[in-house]
C-alpha cells in the first residue's frame, strides 16, 4: 500500500564533481559508505521519509546530479521540483568552495520564479589535516548568500549527515508554515498530499502526484 504522506519536498544535492554527494545521499538513505562509488549518469533519486512534528510524515524526493559540466543541463530540469538544495563543497579542496557562489547563482536563476531554500554543507570534514576552508569562512558565506544554515558533515564517519537534511528541512517547514513558500498548481517541489493542521487552519490537498 502506498504510504499517506503529509508533504514531499524535492531536494537537489549540487557541488563539484567528487565532493561527495551521491555518499552522503547513500549514507543518509542507506546507512552505508563506499570508498569508491560510481557518478550518476546525470541523475539519481532516493526516497526517504521522515517522521516529523507528531502526525506530520514528509516524504523526501532526493535527487543527486552528476557535478560533471556535461551532465550540467539534466541537472537543472531536477533544479525546478525542488523546493531545497544542499549545496556541497569538499573542506579539503578551496576550488569547491570557491565554486559554490556560482553553483547558487546558477541555481537561483534557473529556479525563478519558485522559492529555493539552501544548506551549505562543508563535506569530508574527517579530513580534518588536509582542511582547506575554515568553518568560519562556511558559515560566513551561508549567511551572505542567506542560506538556511551551515553544517560541517562526514558520510565515511557518519557525522552530522541527518541533521544537513533535518535542519533543511525544519527551515523549509517553518517557511511553509509562515506562507513564505508560495505553492504552484503544476510545481513539484513541494506538494501537499494529506491535508494537515497548521494553528488554527487547515491545510487542503493542492495537488497531488
Ligand atoms: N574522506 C572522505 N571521503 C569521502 C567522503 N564522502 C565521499 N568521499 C569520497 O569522495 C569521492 C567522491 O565521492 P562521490 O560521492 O562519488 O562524489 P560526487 O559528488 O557524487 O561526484 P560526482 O558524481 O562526480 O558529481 C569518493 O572516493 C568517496 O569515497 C567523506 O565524508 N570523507
Amino acid at each position: 500500500m502506498a504510504v499517506q504522506w503529509n508533504l514531499r519536498f524535492g531536494i537537489v544535492l549540487i557541488g563539484d564533481s567528487a565532493v561527495g554527494k551521491s555518499s552522503l545521499l547513500q549514507r543518509y538513505t542507506e546507512g552505508t559508505f563506499e570508498e569508491a562509488s560510481l557518478s550518476p549518469l546525470g541523475i539519481d533519486f532516493k526516497v526517504q521519509y521522515l517522521d516529523f512534528d507528531p502526525g506530520i510524515l514528509i516524504k523526501l524526493l532526493l535527487w543527486d546530479t552528476a557535478g560533471q559540466e556535461r551532465f550540467q543541463s539534466i541537472s537543472k530540469s531536477y533544479m525546478r521540483n525542488s523546493v531545497g538544495c544542499i549545496l556541497m563543497f569538499d573542506i579539503s579542496q578551496r576550488q569547491s568552495f570557491k565554486n559554490i557562489r556560482n553553483w547558487h547563482r546558477e541555481v537561483m536563476d534557473y529556479v525563478k520564479p519558485f522559492t529555493m531554500v539552501f544548506m551549505l554543507v562543508g563535506h569530508k570534514s574527517d579530513l580534518l589535516v588536509r582542511r582547506q576552508v575554515r568553518r568560519a569562512e562556511g558559515e560566513a558565506l551561508a549567511k551572505e548568500l542567506d542560506m538556511a544554515g551551515y553544517v560541517e558533515v562526514s558520510s565515511k564517519e557518519n557525522v552530522n549527515v541527518g541533521l544537513s537534511f533535518e535542519s533543511l528541512v525544519r527551515v523549509i517547514y517553518k517557511r511553509l508554515n509562515q506562507g513564505k513558500i508560495p505553492l504552484d498548481q503544476g510545481w513539484q517541489g513541494l506538494t501537499i498530499g494529506l491535508p494537515f493542521w497548521k494553528d488554527e487552519e487547515i491545510i487542503q490537498q493542492k495537488s497531488c502526484a
